[in-house]
């Protein structure tokens, strides 16, 4: 057992959200996981995740979907904790404090992300020096979507989406994010995708990267990129939220470049020309009140890092 306490002062980690650029979605697999393709970008909708020791395993969460999170050993976060503590033979706890600002439940990956920011801060505070390559690894065992949360820009995610390979992006996009009310979870879309393609009688084929969205990440152009985002679990979302599909149609008519349900929803993303562009469709988007909330952002960002402790 090591007990190491090279910096006992806490840690915080920003990390990013995430949008599937592509997310095509192949059949299950014997596990119950599909065989996915998917581009990722890590985008500047963020959670700041503290760790300091302390006499147990404790979370907290604050922000405005701090209700909709867990504080017992189910939260994401904790469970990294207890997992990289395990692996490693450390035996000191910690309190994770979660400041949230990703949306719950959303698609955007906010617990993975959690789970991410909780193994590089523990990492630091633990004095462990892992490469980014073993925090990828014990991040695998957290979630499908964990190691792209520490790794972040832009990236081709395969297997069930926890294997990585980067993709060469010029530029920054814009994005707009119209973000539900109530979430919907991950298994019951890839259930439904499930379902719809049965009764179509449509058989999923294993799933391979579009050349053509490697080419406008390429050209840095939005107009390029806007064709190309494309999201297998959409029909899924639509069919289980049929709202879904207005927001998408408003959002079109508003002028944004291309829309697309995030991952498994119900937030829905849209890519705009530049921050003006972003302005406007925010500013359209909250006057039809079909969303709880929207929000700017850009990406690519940097995954999980270190940031100066909160003076609160
Ligand atoms: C929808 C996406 O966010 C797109 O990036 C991910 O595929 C979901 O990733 P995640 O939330 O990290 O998902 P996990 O925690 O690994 O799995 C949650 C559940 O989602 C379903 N799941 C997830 C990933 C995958 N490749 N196939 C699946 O069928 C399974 O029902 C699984 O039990
Ligand atoms: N740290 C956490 N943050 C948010 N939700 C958490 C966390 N830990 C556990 N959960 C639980 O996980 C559920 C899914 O939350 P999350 O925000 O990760 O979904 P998501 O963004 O749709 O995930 P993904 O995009 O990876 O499929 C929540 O409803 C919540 O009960």
């Amino acid at each position: 057992m090591t007990s190491a306490h090279s910096d006992p002062s806490p840690v915080t980690v920003r990390v990013p959200a995430k949008v599937n650029l592509e997310l095509l979605v192949g059949p299950p697999r014997e596990d119950g996981f599909h065989t996915l393709s998917t581009v990722y970008q890590a985008v500047n909708l963020h959670d700041d995740v503290t760790v300091a020791l302390d006499d147990d395993w404790t979370c907290s969460v604050t922000g405005p979907y701090a209700d909709a999170v867990p504080t017992d050993s189910t939260n994401l976060a904790m469970r990294a904790a207890r997992l990289l503590a395990d692996e490693i033979g450390v035996d000191t706890p910690v309190h994770v404090s979660i400041a949230k600002s990703i949306p719950v439940a959303g698609g955007m990956a906010g617990g993975s992300a959690d789970a991410a920011a909780t193994l590089v801060a523990c990492d630091r505070l633990w004095g462990l020096a892992l490469s980014t390559e073993e925090l990828e690894e014990y991040a695998a065992e957290l979630g499908s979507d964990v190691p792209f949360l520490i790794r972040g820009g832009t990236a081709v995610g395969s297997g069930r989406g926890e294997r990585l390979a980067p993709v060469l992006a010029r530029g920054s996009y814009h994005w707009v994010f119209a973000i539900s009310d109530i979430g919907l979870p991950t298994p019951e879309v890839y259930a439904e995708c499930d379902r719809l393609r049965d009764r179509a009688k449509a058989k999923a084929v294993q799933p391979e990267p579009n050349s053509e969205l490697m080419v406008a990440l390429r050209s840095g152009d939005p107009h390029v990129l806007a064709p190309q985002l494309t999201n297998d679990l959409q029909e899924a979302a639509i069919s289980l939220r049929p709202e879904l599909g207005e927001v998408l149609a408003s959002g079109m008519e508003f002028g944004a470049l291309g829309g697309v349900v995030s991952g498994s929803g119900p937030t829905v993303a849209f890519l705009v020309e530049d921050v003006e562009s972003a302005i406007d469709l925010t500013v359209a988007l909250t006057a039809t009140g079909a969303a709880r909330e929207v929000r700017k952002a850009i990406g690519p960002v940097h995954g999980a890092h270190v940031i100066p402790a909160r003076v609160d």
